[in-house]
């Protein structure tokens, strides 16, 4: 499990995230929802560690990363998976070196160990065909899946995506959405996903967590977020047609 514990976070004098507390659960896809610029890429960030709060703790599995050492916050951070918003794949590796490259960077692993893993890796997402493609040689929706394949390389015990379906059609992103689901489910990951997709929220939202202003003003599921009576959930979830058609 991710906690985090009364965060503020100011930037020159504007208060980010104002007492922002959420638990994110064990082999579940935890969300994080709300309009733009309510701070939910501040919020990823401070439990990533890219940005330190001015008061409150974010603890992994009980461990204190705000407070803790140079070592201790390296032996969290190995533990984390991250899928960035466009991939960020590296252009000029291929599919299987990009997946290699955490194994590289940080295992001590023989080659064919780390080769072993990232076949299996690839595998699981289903592109075990394109070890040895560019990334400029496939879609959108496959970079998604190498990114996944990347991020959970090294057994990942923590998973964050970062608006995992940008710039995907919506089969895509349906289909982007249950393999992280699928994959949290089975190796028991602790799963953040920041995102403004309904479908997403309706799909995979286990537990759900509504920004608004740079607080938490809502938490829940996928189950009840519908029948909220809280007026700005309200306002961001009906904004959008289908979402009010499918209530009605
Ligand atoms: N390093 C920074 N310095 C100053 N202000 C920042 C910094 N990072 C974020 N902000 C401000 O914090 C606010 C929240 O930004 P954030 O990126 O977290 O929003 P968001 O909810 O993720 O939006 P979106 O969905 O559009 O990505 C914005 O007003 C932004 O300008």
């Amino acid at each position: 499990m991710i906690e985090c514990k009364n965060i503020n976070k100011s930037f020159n004098g504007k208060q980010i995230l104002k007492n922002v507390s959420a638990q994110f659960e064990k082999g579940k896809t935890n969300l994080i929802i709300g309009a733009s610029g309510t701070g939910k890429s501040v919020l990823l960030k401070t439990l990533v560690g890219l940005v330190h709060p001015d008061s409150g703790a974010v603890l992994y599995d009980e461990r204190d990363f705000t407070q803790a050492n140079k070592d201790e916050k390296q032996v969290i951070r190995r533990e984390i998976g991250m899928l960035f918003q466009g991939g960020a794949l590296f252009d000029s590796k291929t599919v299987e070196q990009n997946v290699m490259f955490p194994l590289d960077m940080l295992s001590n692993m023989s080659k064919s160990e780390k080769t072993d893993r990232v076949n299996f890796c690839l595998q699981r997402v289903g592109l075990d065909q394109a070890a040895k493609l560019m990334p400029s040689e496939i879609s959108g929706g496959m970079a998604k899946r190498v990114g996944i394949a990347r991020a959970i390389v090294l057994n990942s015990k923590y998973l964050y995506c970062d608006e995992p379906n940008s710039g995907l059609d919506p089969q895509t992103s349906i289909r982007i959405d249950n393999l992280i689901q699928e994959i949290t489910h089975e190796y028991d990951i602790t799963t953040v996903v920041v995102t403004h997709d309904m479908n997403s929220m309706l799909e995979i939202g286990e537990n759900i967590i509504f920004m608004f202003k740079g607080e938490k003003i809502w938490e829940g599921t996928k189950d009840n977020i519908l029948e909220t009576d809280v007026k700005d959930l309200q306002d961001f979830i009906f904004a959008s047609k289908l979402i009010r058609d499918m209530k009605n």
